[in-house]
């Protein structure tokens, strides 16, 4: 990766492709769009001056669209999935993603398709995938129940023949809480081609005569046999809403939205992002918004300009060069796992160690949802000392290229620096404030080189590591350490290497089970961890370091064909879940009874998944409705002496405050026995009543 100037002022004196359109500050005067144009479920909305706080949660809502839930708030849970299809002019694809719509800002729909669980189907005409939830019982309580539709219809729409382990996959970034996820993935699986997950005829099917696993049966005969006692629609694509033909001839312009509390810019070029990003140094890039938004929305920090980068080409931009992977920064993670597939089979395998640790961490990376829309620049500028990435690209040498424009000369510069001098504090790095990272390259890996990922979390999908490692080691013929470079993520501020470990092993031979033994101890000396630390488990992150080295000592034994004492299996690699499977043993129905032996769907079932079920939050709004929050005790156990509400009183828009004396008739209730209170009267006994 070199670096290069180049200036954006042309010969005659006007600036390059389009970095004018920005030149007036004030908005006015400005060349750029100050509308949004998007479709919703097929209608073509636009929105003069939208407020870039929006999400796109909120504005769905806000129309009525309320089958799209607000749980989380933070990308977690997928209640609030909804389909965003673009259309790439370059390629000629339409590519279909999920999204959680808490996290997607409004604004950074312009140009894209957004269908949400009203679009598909409702209770009269359900979606198959909806018809297929409700009736074999996928949901309970429904609130997760329109997000999991929108994840296994976003699937679909992209792979209409998906495999069992492809629809399992497509869950995880969706939460259920009651309904369990047996009868959920009963419903989806009945989309998926068996022969897919079973490639041998002996492992074709559960062995009887009429499995519906058996090759040559067709889809919906297979339904029938798997699920007699219900008749389903068919599933068929080419009924499926449309892209709209308007918006494939749509043009990228650049926006500028003015908010009450901040400005929108979204460039289309990267001239135009250096040239605002030297206007605007202290602006805010936003790319996914997975990160961003949870600062606005939890940490209440605040930006008042932002630009978008999600729609600028020149950063998700990808070649395979000689030496390494050359991707542009804000590539969508899932389009990154799609380049690194390929580049498998564009590189030797030797050099391909770098690119196969990335994708095992992939997969472990959020949920689809996340990884649609969040970026390698995202994770990287962030610099969280958890970010599954970082340490990959530290074990590896990655390098970055920042680019920034002098606006005085107009100069274009960029400038590489490796992971290794990257970072340089609590989420800090060295970017200057006109900088941005503009390419990632990867290198291959040498002959000789071993690379691994390992992550531990508190479950394996949807959650952030409690420590993380990329681990590296190149040998001799002689399997004699030349370079090593162990990075580790949940051990400090930031990611961090462990430099007397990597020297220690250094000319050392790996298989020397002694070796391996001082590796260990000098590791856990590296790591004094206080019991104090941030984040606790101090001993708990110190084993989990000692044990990632111990795994990868084995795995690259057994890679290198090196032998071993003691080489456990378990050892190596990850242990895989399987494709779950599942049985429901409905009774008999009984003829002369219309309810049992029958499978039923409840009767809320059709309104839950098509979204059409009413939950409290999803009344409309009346004129002067009022709010009511709960004062709970802070007090594990404590007589109420007195209680006095003079303060909340006071606060403007406070209208009362009612306590156990305010109860008409009796404060106590219970279930089944009448034995607690409403509000407290004389004592608590727990904190949080
Ligand atoms: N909410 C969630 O459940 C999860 C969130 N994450 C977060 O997702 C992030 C991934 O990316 P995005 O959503 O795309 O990030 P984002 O749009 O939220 O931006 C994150 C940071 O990266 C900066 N940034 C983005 N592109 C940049 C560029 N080209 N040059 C310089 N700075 C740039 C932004 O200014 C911001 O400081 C990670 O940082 C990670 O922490 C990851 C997994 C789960
Ligand atoms: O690298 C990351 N991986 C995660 O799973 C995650 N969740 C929040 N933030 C995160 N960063």
């Amino acid at each position: 990766m070199k670096e290069h100037k180049s200036t954006l002022i042309e010969s005659n004196g006007h600036l390059v492709d389009g970095a004018n359109e920005f030149i007036v500050e004030n908005g006015s005067d400005l060349k750029c769009k100050t509308k949004l144009h998007f479709y919703l479920n097929g209608t073509s909305v636009e929105i003069n001056n939208p407020d870039p706080d929006t999400t796109l949660l909120q504005y769905v809502r806000s129309v009525g669209l309320t089958g799209t839930k607000l749980g989380c708030a933070e990308g977690g849970c997928g209640a609030c999935t909804v389909m965003i299809s673009s259309y790439d002019k370059s390629s000629d694809k339409i590519t279909h993603c999920s999204v959680n719509a808490c996290l997607a800002p409004l604004c950074s729909v312009d140009g894209k398709h957004v269908i949400t669980i009203e679009g598909i189907g409702n209770v009269e005409n359900p979606h198959p995938v909806q018809e297929r939830i409700a009736l074999l019982h996928g949901s309970q309580c429904g609130f997760c129940t329109p997000g999991i539709a929108m994840s296994l219809y976003s699937l679909l729409r992209n792979n209409p023949n998906p495999s069992e382990k492809e629809i399992e996959e497509c869950f995880d970034g969706n939460l259920c809480r009651c309904t369990g996820y047996r009868p959920i993935l009963d419903a989806a699986k009945s989309f998926a081609n068996p022969s897919k997950d079973y490639e041998t005829s002996e492992n074709l099917g559960c062995g009887r005569a009429d499995c519906c696993k058996l090759k040559n049966v067709e889809n919906d005969v297979a339904l029938d046999l798997k699920f007699p006692q219900i008749k389903f629609k068919k599933y068929d694509v080419t009924q499926e809403l449309i892209f709209p033909p308007s918006l494939m001839k749509y043009i990228l312009e650049p926006l500028y939205f003015s908010g009450r509390k901040s400005k929108w810019f979204r460039p289309v070029n990267l001239n135009q992002l250096l040239y605002l990003k030297s206007k605007y140094p202290y602006a805010k890039l936003v790319s996914g918004n997975t990160e961003v938004g949870i600062e606005t929305k939890f940490k209440k920090l605040r930006y008042n300009v932002q630009i978008f980068v999600g729609d600028i080409p020149e950063l998700k931009t990808c070649e395979f060069k000689d030496d390494g992977l050359l991707i542009g920064a804000n590539v969508s993670l899932s389009k990154f796992q799609e380049i690194l597939q390929d580049a498998l089979g564009h590189y030797e395998l030797h050099q391909t160690q770098i690119f196969k640790s990335l994708l095992e961490n992939l997969r472990w990376f959020a949920g689809n949802q996340i990884r649609n829309v969040a970026t390698p620049a995202g994770n990287i500028v962030t610099g969280s000392p958890i970010s599954d990435l970082n340490p990959i690209f530290l074990s590896s040498k990655t390098l970055f290229s920042l680019s920034s424009l002098e606006p005085s000369s107009m100069v274009a510069t960029n400038r590489v620096i490796s992971s290794e001098s990257f970072w340089t504090g609590y989420r800090q790095n060295c970017c200057e404030e006109t900088e941005i990272l503009e390419k990632i390259f990867i290198p291959c890996s040498k002959q000789g080189q071993y690379n691994r990922a390992y992550k531990q979390a508190k479950r394996r999908d949807d959650d952030i590591a409690i420590v993380n490692a990329g681990l590296s080691v190149l040998l001799d013929d002689n399997n004699q350490v030349k370079e090593a470079a162990f990075a580790f993520g949940g051990m400090s501020w930031v990611t961090v290497r462990a430099p007397e470990s990597e020297h220690y092993v250094l000319g050392k031979k790996w298989g020397d089970q002694n070796v391996l033994k001082g590796l260990l101890e000098k590791l856990c000396e590296e790591f004094r961890m206080k019991f104090s630390t941030p984040g606790g488990m101090a001993t708990y992150r110190k084993s989990l370091v000692v044990g990632f080295m111990y795994k990868f000592w084995y795995d690259v034994s057994k890679s290198a064909n090196i032998i071993v004492d003691d080489c456990d299996e378990n050892f190596v690699g990850i242990i895989e879940r399987n494709i779950s499977k599942s049985v429901q043993i409905v009774g008999q129905a009984e003829k002369d009874k219309t309810i049992v032996g029958k499978q039923i769907p409840h009767a809320s079932a059709m309104k839950q998944v098509t979204g059409e079920a009413m939950y409290t939050d999803d009344i409309p709004k009346i004129q002067g409705e009022l709010y009511g929050a709960l004062v709970l005790s802070q007090k594990a156990h404590a007589k109420i002496l007195g209680i006095d509400a003079t303060e909340a009183l006071a606060q403007p828009g406070v209208k009362g405050f009612f306590s156990a004396k305010d109860v008409p008739g009796s404060n106590i209730w219970g279930p089944v026995s009448h034995d607690e209170e409403v509000f407290a009267s004389e004592e608590v006994n727990c904190v949080g009543k």
